[in-house]
């Protein structure tokens, strides 16, 4: 079995961040190990408190998962600040590993900030050139852009934007903002730096969609670690996740979250 490994936050109502990605790594087959980078106090109505750990406490698991165990991809999801995010780019290229997903979480789907906004240039400099892909929705990607959130952008030229900062893959996820179009469809946007490829899925009418980003990345991430070219491993991915927030179940009172087991018959 593969072995692949998130570094990201903890999620205590079980539906994002690491407990995300763990649940989707689980029904994907691979082994799923985890780096966690702050715990937060979270349900389905919102972020109630965060604790982020220091970089060293970081530092300490990367060493020791990555001392003992090798992992053919691994994916980040909550880094939450500038001096997080360089350390585990310090350990991916201390132990040169590839496959690495980046999910530039920066606002919970409840609105929470999740990210500092110094830490914004530290991804671009620091942790996106080591990226396979990375995967902001489009709100992230203007704001790596540096774009107003209002400004509308054709959505080609916005990821040839983020292709400069030197990842192989950029996938731009239409999701929240499919809400608002009139073809109801959910479409994300692959580019390597020569072709685009869309991926169009149907749009489910629901707001039970907590996690959706974080599940899509621990999907993406998980395919590329049994072997899958990107093409396949994001279309395979997405596919996974519509099945899940079609198959949402109520959680609380707020947004559930997806239905990460729906395969598991
Ligand atoms: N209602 C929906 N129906 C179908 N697909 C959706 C829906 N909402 C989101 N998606 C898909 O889910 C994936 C994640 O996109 P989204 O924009 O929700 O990411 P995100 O904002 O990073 O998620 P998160 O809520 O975890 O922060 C994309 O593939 C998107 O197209
Ligand atoms: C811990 C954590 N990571 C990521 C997200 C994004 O959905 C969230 N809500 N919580």
């Amino acid at each position: 079995m593969k072995k692949v490994l998130t570094i990201a936050g903890s999620d205590s109502g079980g539906g994002a961040g690491i407990q995300a990605d763990i649940k989707t790594m689980t029904v994907h087959q691979v082994y799923g190990a985890s780096v966690i980078t702050a715990v937060t106090a979270q349900n389905t109505l919102g972020v109630q408190d965060v604790k982020t750990l220091s970089a060293r406490a970081v530092s300490s698991q990367l060493e020791s998962v990555l001392n003992d165990i090798e992992f053919s991809a691994l994916k980040t999801g909550m880094l939450a600040n500038s001096e997080i995010i360089e350390e585990v780019a310090l350990k991916i290229k201390k132990y040169s590993l590839s496959n690495l997903v980046v999910d530039p979480v920066m606002v919970a789907t409840s609105g929470d900030l999740l990210l500092k906004k110094a830490a914004v240039k530290t991804y671009k400099e620091k942790l996106f050139p080591l990226a396979e892909i990375i995967t902001p929705n489009l709100h992230e990607a203007k704001v790596l852009a540096g774009l107003e959130a209002e400004k509308s952008i054709d959505l080609e030229q916005l990821a040839a934007e983020l292709m400069k900062f030197g990842s192989n893959y950029v996938l731009i996820k239409g999701g929240h903002s499919s809400q608002n179009n009139q073809s109801r469809k959910a479409v994300d946007l692959l580019y390597d730096g020569s072709y685009f490829r869309k991926f169009e899925a149907e749009y489910i009418e629901t707001n039970n969609t907590h996690g959706t980003g974080c599940t899509l990345s621990a999907a993406i991430a998980s395919n590329l670690a049994k072997g899958m070219e990107m093409g396949k491993a994001v279309a395979e991915a997405k596919d996974y996740l519509t099945e899940a927030i079609r198959n949402h179940f109520i959680v609380g009172q707020g947004n559930s979250p997806v239905n990460h087991v729906w395969n598991l018959k």
